[in-house]
């Protein structure tokens, strides 16, 4: 949610107005000194900064000279209780600063909060340097990532696909005070004959094929952070191997005979959920205690929407800055990307926006939508009827390359076993790791 600081000594005209301000729609701050408002301007950043000039301790111009550079709120209006202050508003003011005289109507607060929320392209900040979202949802989030980052405990991220859960695994990392290196492992797109040797090692000659000693993902993230990604795919007979360098911080090379210590935080991430965990038998319980010291349960898209301007915003600015453009997103835009569920959470989002900006007019600079949001990976979006209708209609049509045909019958049997990827795999006839390449490949080719 965005923030509104308000700086007044006058309480009474404070307690009248912060309500109406959160009736807006943003959260409201209220500092009645100089000192107050830069203590909450060095923690947060503002959308808008309501200014009294006469504070004691001095101005509203000392809170201004106190800004931060990475905290310059959209818009700043001094609140008078002298009109006469207009003109020198108006001399030393920029485009985004305006003034209100006193008493305020809730017109004027309307007009100065909503409409420049509407017009003004969304900012945002990258928490840890990498996740963006303001939602209450996110903030509890980015709060319970800088407590854990503080300690060595093993993190398990869980939360449906496409949420973010590799960004979080980041966040931990550049949040915390590690000294080693982030490294990252699929275990499910690991062949159970390799996953051994990948996680631990091996010794030159430990097997057909080892012609040198390679050094496994523990040692190399020593000091630091390894991710074990889809750790519930883990073939069940690899678990107790990990069981014991997670409890003795200590791991053998496979055809070694010497204990080396290894001191990394595990940050594991998953999509299924606690009851698919444990009756699916896809965690022996001491692992998953293990590696759930902490568990994070990342929140899907369609329950904090607030975020969609701010990373749409995001991922706009992305694609401006590599091809050198200048697409912005307008309110109707925003309003049709915020009535959409995203069933594909922020990757399905991101990857529609990669879509509009592949076919819009580059000399209008305003971007247009797919008449039809949603991937073959949306699941809510259209109704079942609808989806029916359309995949029967365009199955086997003539002019549908083979990649498309397969890359459709894979999201439907996903879809269909509730993104359970064995299931899916084995209804498929693929290996669990083919199924895997499958995806990272549309991942990459949507990236
Ligand atoms: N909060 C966020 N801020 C910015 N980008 C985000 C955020 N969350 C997700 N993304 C982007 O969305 C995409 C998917 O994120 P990520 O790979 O971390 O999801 P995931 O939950 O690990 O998915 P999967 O379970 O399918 O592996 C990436 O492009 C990532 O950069």
């Amino acid at each position: 949610m965005q923030r509104v600081l308000l700086v007044d000594d006058d309480k009474d005209f404070s307690s009248a107005v912060s309500p109406l301000i959160e009736n807006m729609g943003f959260a409201v701050d209220v500092a009645d000194r100089v000192s107050e408002a830069r203590s909450y301007l060095a923690r947060n950043r503002y959308h808008t900064l309501l200014l009294d000039l006469m504070l004691p301790e001095g101005s509203g111009f000392d809170v201004l000279d106190a800004l931060p550079l990475d905290r310059t709120p959209d818009k700043v209006a001094f609140v008078t209780g002298h009109s006469a202050i207009r003109s020198m508003v108006d001399h030393l003011a920029g485009p985004n600063m305006t003034y209100l005289v006193k008493p305020i109507e809730i017109q004027q607060l309307q007009d100065l909060l909503l409409r420049k929320r509407e017009s003004a392209p969304a900012t945002y900040e990258r928490h840890f340097g990498v996740l963006v979202g303001e939602s209450p949802a996110m903030q509890a989030l980015y709060d319970m990532i800088g407590k854990v980052a503080q300690t060595q405990a093993n993190v398990l991220i869980q939360g449906e696909s496409g949420t973010g859960k590799e960004l979080v695994a980041q966040a931990i990392h550049n949040a915390s005070a590690a000294q080693g290196p982030l490294v990252a492992a699929n275990c499910g797109a690991i062949s159970a004959e390799l996953i051994g040797s990948e996680l631990f090692g091996h010794e030159k000659g430990a097997f057909t094929g080892a012609v040198a000693r390679k050094p496994g993902l523990f040692e190399r993230a020593n000091e630091g952070t390894l991710f074990l990604d889809e750790v519930t795919e883990m073939p069940i007979d690899q678990q107790p191997n990990l069981l014991r360098v997670l409890e003795t911080g200590k791991v053998t090379r496979l055809g070694g005979t010497t204990e080396l210590d290894v001191s990394c935080r595990v940050v594991s991430a998953t999509n299924r959920s606690n009851e698919n965990i444990a009756d699916g038998g896809h965690l022996r319980e001491d692992i998953y205690f293990r590696l759930a010291v902490f568990p994070l349960q990342l929140p899907p898209l369609r329950d904090r929407k607030q975020d969609i301007p701010l990373l749409a915003q995001s991922f706009i600015d992305q694609m401006n800055e590599e091809y050198a453009t200048a697409y912005a997103l307008d309110d109707k835009i925003l309003a049709s990307l915020q009535s959409y569920d995203w069933p594909g959470n922020v990757r399905e989002l991101r990857h529609t926006l990669h879509r509009a900006f592949i076919l819009s007019d580059r000399n209008q600079n305003t971007l247009s939508l797919p008449p039809q949001l949603g991937s073959p990976f949306g699941r809510s979006a259209t109704t079942t009827e609808q989806t029916q209708s359309s995949d029967s209609s365009s199955n086997l049509q003539a002019g549908t390359t083979i990649e498309a045909m397969e890359k459709r019958l894979i999201a439907n049997t996903l879809e269909a076993v509730d993104g359970n990827k064995k299931q899916a795999a084995d209804m498929l006839g693929i290996s669990l790791k083919t199924l895997y390449n499958r995806l990272n490949q549309y991942k990459q080719s949507e990236s």
